[in-house]
């Protein structure tokens, strides 16, 4: 199975979670969010874990394409995470600058219809870029991820 674990906040609890076995670890960049660490602090994350033992993974909220590209320079990131508003044209782009990092594109959803998630990948694929993969959250009307909620059933 594969195992993200998110909001790690130091390079200890880095090390102790890979060596426990999860495959990635979750990186907040979204300042806003008590889990968001600096870009030195990532640093150091990146520099405790081996790249052959986990995968780390950059999570941004509505941030700039110049941010992102900025926080990847500093931190060797594998994956990146977004969890914002971030449109069609907006993953394109970032696809055609940072052409080797999958992305997951998070979505917040209120009710048992994926519809305008099925919209927005048809926009992806007119844009030229499709996420990589989906994270499927639940909604809550004052966060953009990490309610801790599930997902309403049908
Ligand atoms: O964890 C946060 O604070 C956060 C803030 C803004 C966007 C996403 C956030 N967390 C990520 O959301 C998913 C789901 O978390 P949860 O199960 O709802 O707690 C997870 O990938 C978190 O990393």
């Amino acid at each position: 199975m594969w195992t993200k674990i998110c909001g790690i906040r130091d390079a200890e609890t880095a090390r102790m979670v890979a060596d426990l076995g999860a495959s990635a670890l979750g990186l907040n960049f979204y300042a806003p969010s008590p889990r968001c660490i600096s870009v030195e602090t990532a640093g150091e994350i990146a520099a405790a874990v081996s790249k052959n033992d986990v995968v780390l993974v950059g999570l941004f909220v509505n941030h700039s394409l110049e941010d992102i590209e900025a926080t990847c320079q500093d931190v060797s990131l594998d994956l990146l995470q977004l969890h914002g508003d971030e449109t069609p044209e907006f993953l394109a782009e970032l696809a055609e600058r940072l052409p080797n990092l999958p992305l997951i594109r998070a979505f917040r959803v209120r009710e048992a219809n994926l519809e305008s998630i099925a919209a927005y990948l048809s926009d992806c694929d007119r844009c030229g870029k499709r996420p990589d993969y989906l994270l499927i959250d639940a909604y809550s009307p004052d966060a953009f991820g990490g309610p801790a909620k599930w997902l309403p059933g049908r």
